[in-house]
């Protein structure tokens, strides 16, 4: 058995390679590791190899390297963002610089098509990568995540406490609203921006990818055709591990 661990600065989220075949993803906080998963893990099966793509600080990783040593007696094969792999070119000016979990999420979109892709990963932060019909990465931006974007807000003004919000239209009524309404808005309308931009760039289809833990809140409210598919920097690791193309 193979696992895929994905250590995001909220969440870690993890399957097995049978869990991935079902598009079954686990789950825990990533604020507290080890101790987040020793339960879930417990109960595993002793994994034959370990693959793990972490954009946390080294001592989080240490803590868990070392709870797999001690348990399951192997040494976790860290994933690396790379300037060429799976028919993806890096586009960063300094490849090694992009988030390992964006590298994987690219290549695992293009293993699912191969037109011009925006590539949107909702969690801690948004990313939204675009990538020609040549695998390309053009390159991409980071926008805080809808959580982040409402935790900052919180924190650098006296703006009274409020409830829970909603989304009708973007004219909200209320300050709980207003604050998750213009996080949803301002990020759909970068995505359905970035969209439109490859669009005209490559003169031709393109598709939208989504992904992370926010993806189904977002997806909801975007108006360019997109597909959300939950387990997508899993999939990119389980390629980069070796594994061949799986159609998703
Ligand atoms: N059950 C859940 N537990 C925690 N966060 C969730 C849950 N469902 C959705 N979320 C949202 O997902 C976000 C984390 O997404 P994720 O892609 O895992 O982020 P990261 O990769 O940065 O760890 C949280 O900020 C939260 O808004
Ligand atoms: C942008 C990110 C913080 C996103 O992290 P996440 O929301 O998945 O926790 C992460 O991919 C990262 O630290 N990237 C390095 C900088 C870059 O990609 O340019
Ligand atoms: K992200």
């Amino acid at each position: 058995m193979k696992l895929y661990v994905d250590i995001g600065n909220s969440a870690i989220k993890w399957a097995t390679e049978d869990d991935l075949q079902v598009d079954i993803l686990h789950q825990a906080e990533s604020s507290n590791l080890p101790a987040a998963i020793e339960h879930a893990w417990l109960k595993l099966k002793k994994p034959e190899a370990v693959y793990i793509a972490s954009v946390r600080q080294q001592d989080i990783d240490a803590k868990l390297l070392s709870w797999i040593e001690r348990h399951w007696q192997i040494i976790p094969l860290f994933a690396e963002t790379r300037q060429l792999e799976h028919g993806v070119t890096n586009g960063y000016k300094k490849p090694g610089q992009l988030g390992v979990d964006r590298w994987l999420a690219l290549i695992a979109a293009r293993a699912l098509s191969k037109l011009p892709q925006i590539v949107v990963d909702c969690g801690s932060a948004t990313t939204i990568d675009a990538m020609d019909g040549e695998g390309r990465h053009i390159g991409g931006i980071i926008l805080p995540g809808l959580r982040v974007f409402a935790h900052c807000l919180r924190q650098n003004t006296d703006i009274p406490h409020y409830e829970t919000g909603e989304i009708g239209d973007c004219f909200a009524t209320d300050t709980a609203s207003g604050i998750l309404t213009g996080a949803i808005v301002a990020q759909c309308a970068t995505v359905e921006k970035l969209y439109q931009t490859l669009q005209a760039r490559e003169m031709g289809d393109v598709i939208c990818v989504v992904t992370g833990g926010d993806a189904e809140l977002l997806a909801r409210h975007l108006e360019v055709s997109h597909r959300v598919v939950h387990d997508l920097v899993l999939n990119g690791l389980r390629l980069q591990s070796g594994q061949s193309e799986r159609t998703v």
